[in-house]
């Protein structure tokens, strides 16, 4: 485990114009993960976009997002310590496998060439290094997505739907890979999603949010 890091979400009250969108009140300790259910349009992504720094201006948000007791709220989307994991990989189409791996690596690190190798073979893709990330089947490119973000070394980790493109006989696998890596890393994670299975692999706490 890395260090540890809390993520607490005091008073979160998201609108849209007189319209209260969401309102939220948790702690996510080293390790946990938080899922937040609920239906579409009920705010999930518009959550995490306020939880990374991107909230679009439509919305007006207040409360206090506390990244080990420091309000991040104030600070800009590279400066708050969240790494991401969507629906989509989005893995670098010119680089290669090692390349994307490379590009999550924080400057600092000497070895990187031994950490890109060390990470291949946890996520069971040991000699992918040169592989254009075209030529991957759609797990194994989620499972170099979450190696790259776990490479940067995060602080927190906010996942919006990662396994919903997956078919059903990868989803559990790689969700087992997900959380057990996140939890490893003493990573206070919050999920999003309507899948139920989502949640209960995650093995943590459960928010439903309202339309
Ligand atoms: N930029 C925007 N300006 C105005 N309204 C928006 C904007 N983005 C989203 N909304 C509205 O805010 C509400 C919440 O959207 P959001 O995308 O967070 O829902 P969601 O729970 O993630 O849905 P889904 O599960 O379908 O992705 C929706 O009613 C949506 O139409």
């Amino acid at each position: 485990m890395t260090a540890p890091h809390r993520l607490e979400l005091r008073d979160i009250c998201i609108s849209l114009g007189s319209q209260v969108l969401l309102e939220l009140d948790a702690e996510i300790g080293p390790g946990e993960v938080l899922t937040v259910m609920g239906p579409s349009g009920s705010g999930k992504s518009t959550l995490l976009a306020y939880l990374a720094g991107f909230l679009a201006p439509d919305f007006q948000a207040r409360g206090q997002v506390l990244l080990d007791g420091q309000d991040i709220s104030p600070l800009p989307a590279e400066k708050r310590g969240m790494g991401l994991l969507f629906q989509d990989p989005l893995l670098f189409p010119h680089l290669s496998v090692a390349g994307n791996l490379r590009f999550g690596l924080p400057r600092s690190v000497a070895d990187k060439a031994q950490r890109v190798e060390g990470a291949l073979a946890q996520i069971g893709l040991a000699g992918f290094a040169d592989r254009d990330p075209a030529t991957l089947s759609g797990g194994q490119k989620a499972r170099v997505a979450l190696m790259r973000l776990l490479l940067s070394a995060p602080c927190a980790v906010l996942l919006d739907e990662p396994f919903s493109k997956l078919d059903t006989n990868l989803r559990h696998e790689m969700r087992q890979l997900v959380f057990d890596l996140l939890r490893e890393a003493g990573l206070p994670s919050l999920l999003v999603t309507h899948d139920r299975e989502d949640a209960e692999d995650a093995g943590g706490r459960m928010i439903e949010l309202n339309h």
